[in-house]
């Protein structure tokens, strides 16, 4: 079980030579946590995106569980690789908390009980039960981002990539999410985080990459 990255490049314009990612070969295990480090611009965010399937290669493949990105949907690829965003506001989109959390259960076709069950032990699990009704615009960034992670982790992927899930969390916040994800972990979910945050990330890292212009050098620690 792995997410391969093989002979990937990938460029915004049209431009063949402003390749962002230039024949990238890479294999990211499923367990563990890798943490990818780089400059600003060194491709880190297109990385995760090409992951989570949300951009598909210019060429080469990205294969999660031998499965090809560019064969499958995107809600096939949200079904394994879990994605968060680097503002999470961006990925909120329900006027309650608690249909945030029950938006895709409900078009996945869970029944109502079942939805109820998870949405509310996802509210205890991330500390939110308070903020059930509230009308997810008006929560502080630690509790956004906890809805965010409660949203994509209530669909049970086998693996989550953070981008960047740091920034602008103060010491305390940035334990609390620690603890989350210690407990991931823990559970045998896989996690790549991106991130400038060199000691926050490798604290429970098992593997390193160092993105230069989208070439990588990885280490395990
Ligand atoms: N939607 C886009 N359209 C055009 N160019 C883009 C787009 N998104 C990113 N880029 C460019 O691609 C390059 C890599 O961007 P990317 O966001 O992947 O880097 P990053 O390593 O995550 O950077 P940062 O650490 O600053 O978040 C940058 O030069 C960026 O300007």
């Amino acid at each position: 079980m792995s997410i391969v990255f093989d002979g990937i490049s990938y460029g915004y314009g049209m431009n063949p030579k402003e390749l962002v990612i230039d024949n990238l070969n890479m294999t990211i295990p499923k367990t563990g946590l890798t943490a990818l480090l780089g400059s600003n611009g060194s491709g880190k965010s297109t990385i995760g995106k090409l992951m989570a399937g949300i951009i598909k290669p210019t060429a080469g493949d990205v294969l999660i569980d031998g499965l090809n990105t560019k064969e499958i949907s995107l809600g096939e690829v949200g079904q394994k690789v879990g994605y968060m965003f680097q503002d999470p506001e961006k990925q909120i989109f329900a006027p309650t908390v608690e249909e945030e959390l029950s938006f895709a259960l409900r078009i996945n076709g869970y029944r109502e009980d079942i939805i109820e069950k998870k949405v509310l032990k996802a509210l205890s699990d991330f500390e939110l039960l308070n903020e059930r009704t509230k009308f997810p615009f008006y929560l502080s960034r630690g509790e956004k981002q906890r809805l965010v992670l409660a949203s994509i982790l209530i669909n049970r992927p086998k693996f989550l990539i953070l981008d960047e899930p740091t920034t602008a969390l103060d010491i305390k916040r940035k334990q609390a999410l620690l603890n989350i994800l210690k407990t991931l972990l823990d559970d045998g979910i896989g996690m790549l985080i991106i991130s400038h945050d060199k000691s926050f990330v490798t604290k429970y890292a098992n593997r390193i990459i160092e993105l230069k212009k989208g070439e990588e050098s990885s280490y395990a620690v």
